[in-house]
């Protein structure tokens, strides 16, 4: 059956048309309201959208077989990262497609608030004429104070270099040698507010970016500054512009992004200021973007649910790596071992401690999300998978160890998780064999060979005669026949643990037969 897939703002429709050519029903609404959208979104397992559509916990609720969620954009602040990582549903975005489009028009910007172009356009079209009005200023050998210095700071600050600005910058996460190359002087951020004519800010909106221009900072700031935001809105104080540029603190600000969009009627009125200039969210809308962003996020679905690939995943680490071929035979592994691990676990267990060697110890992240989701397979309501499988054991408090050990082992890769002190069977280890070949091989110290696949009984037993045939003739006699057998011995204490795998599915009176077996304790049945 082919994957449906929903797009929504008006992604371009390169987008559908990718999705089509790899085999996907596609559905295009365009723009819905919220309660159509959550009486549909059931029947999707992928979405696309851009900034327009709030992607909420209760959305995702209602989204039972959504796989993941596609930006045709940067910013993801209209999706909940946290609901759709607990729902395990990736979500991904396009970095870099809109990148030129958004520099470009903050470059626009900065020319259009310094020459009052459109102040200048709307008074001539109603019939003025008015020259001295529209004085304007040179943006040549000003000084361009960028926050942000990712990808579309970097590129405002090289096309402005090129107009003859001097370029200030801030951003805790560039190296000076990064700006050193764009030619960026870097600063703290009260000297750039202290020393820009323009600042133009190019970051999240964060704790640390909200409100970064306000009254209450007005004192810091360069008196005549022109201020500029084609990132998101909130990071200069909407309601404190007009005042701001009343006192000729600044002398202007462009935008084109707002805390809430569309505006409320409160910031509606405050652009009406003619020291605003204001553009409604266009800095991705050109064609070259919207076709590059459309292109890329249809092939990076595609590429995801067909599990080739998944650049641009946000909240998909694990998933990415799921692809590498050195991880892939461990992940299998881990999850057949969770599942394992879970129906012998001890009842309200609270850690897992998990001790990798050999090759799978450099994945170890990965694998313990595997393991995870197979361990939490049948006891979360929700689907669990490598995305949100950290999220539901920490809901549960379940505390994990992971330890890569050094010291040699009979297996070149090994396993191995420890239950506590309160469990039946406390201590297992598993390897890959072979190609879709997974195996216990020992349990509290005793080397034993189970597949990890089927139905399977294990038991501890004495040591003695007559203990197999007890429990084969067992089996024989419930019409249970015996797929493989292990067994793993102390001779020093007599003791033993044995492990079947049968052809058929046990059921209570089955286990009790075996458990009546003098000799024989602690069985216990595993599914997989
Ligand atoms: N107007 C539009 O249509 C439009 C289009 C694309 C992107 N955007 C927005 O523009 C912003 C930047 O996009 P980008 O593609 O350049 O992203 P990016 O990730 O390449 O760059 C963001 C930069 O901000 C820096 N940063 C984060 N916190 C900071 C802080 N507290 N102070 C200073 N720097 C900080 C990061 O280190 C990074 O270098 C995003 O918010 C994005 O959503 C808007
Ligand atoms: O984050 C982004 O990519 C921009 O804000 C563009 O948003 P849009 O896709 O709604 O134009």
């Amino acid at each position: 059956m082919a994957y449906k897939a929903l797009l929504l703002d008006g992604v371009d429709a390169v987008c559908g048309e990718i999705l089509k050519e790899r085999g996907f029903e596609v559905t295009d609404k365009g723009k819905i309201p919220p309660d159509e959208l959550e009486s549909i979104i059931g029947d999707y397992d992928a979405m696309v959208v851009r900034s327009a559509t709030k992607v909420t916990a209760d959305l995702l609720a209602k989204a039972k077989n959504l796989r993941v969620v596609g930006r045709a954009g940067v910013g993801v602040d209209n999706i909940d990262l946290d609901a759709a990582t607990r729902s395990g549903v990736l979500v991904m975005n396009t970095p870099d497609g809109n990148t030129i489009s958004t520099a470009e028009h903050t470059c626009g910007l900065i020319l259009a608030v310094s020459r009052n172009i459109a102040a200048a356009v709307a008074s001539l079209k109603e019939g003025r004429w008015d020259r001295k009005k529209y004085l304007g200023t040179e943006v040549h050998g000003k000084t361009l104070g960028v926050i942000g210095l990712g990808k579309i700071g970097s590129n405002v600050a090289a096309r402005m270099k090129s107009f003859g600005m001097n370029v200030i910058g801030y951003d805790p996460f560039t190296t000076h040698e990064r700006a050193d190359e764009m030619g960026v002087k870097m600063m703290e951020i009260d000297d750039i507010l202290a020393q820009a004519d323009y600042l133009t800010v190019h970051t999240p909106l964060t704790d640390q970016t909200r409100g970064l221009i306000s009254l209450k900072n007005a004192g810091k700031i360069k008196q005549g500054m022109f201020l500029i935001n084609c990132a998101r809105g909130g990071i200069f104080e909407e309601k404190d512009l007009p005042e701001l540029i009343d006192r000729n603190i600044i002398k202007g600000a462009a935008l084109d992004v707002y805390s809430q969009e569309p505006p409320s009627e409160e910031v509606a009125e405050i652009l009406k200021h003619p020291g605003i200039v204001c553009t409604p969210h266009l800095g991705a809308s050109t064609q070259e973007a919207q076709g590059k962003v459309a292109e890329q996020i249809a092939a990076q679905i595609a590429d995801a649910i067909e599990q080739k690939g998944f650049e641009g995943s946000i909240n998909g680490k694990s998933i990415a790596l799921s692809t590498n071929k050195e991880v892939q035979p461990f992940l299998e592994l881990a999850e057949r071992f969770g599942r394992l691990l879970s129906q012998i676990a001890p009842r309200h267990i609270n850690e897992l401690s998990i001790t990798y060697s050999g090759t799978c110890a450099r994945h170890s992240q990965v694998i313990t999300d595997s393991l995870l989701s197979g361990f939490l397979k049948g006891s979360v309501d929700d689907v669990v998978n490598l995305i949100n499988a950290r999220f539901h054991a920490e809901s549960r408090g379940l505390k994990l160890s992971e330890t890569q050990s050094k010291e040699p082992q009979t297996y070149s890769d090994l396993i191995t998780v420890d239950l506590g002190s309160s469990a039946d069977y406390r201590k297992l280890s598993a390897t890959p064999f072979g190609d879709g070949d997974y195996r216990i091989v020992s349990i509290d110290g005793f080397s034993i060979e189970i597949n990890l696949e089927g139905e399977i009984i294990i038991y501890r037993n004495i040591d003695q005669p007559g203990m197999l045939a007890a429990t084969s003739g067992a089996l024989a006699q419930r019409d249970i026949n015996i797929a493989s057998l292990s067994l793993g011995r102390d001779l020093k204490n007599a003791q033993a643990i044995t492990a079947f795998t049968v052809d058929t599915k046990l059921d209570d009176t089955d286990l009790e037969y075996i458990d009546d077996i003098d000799g024989v304790n602690v069985v216990k049945y595993i599914s997989l």
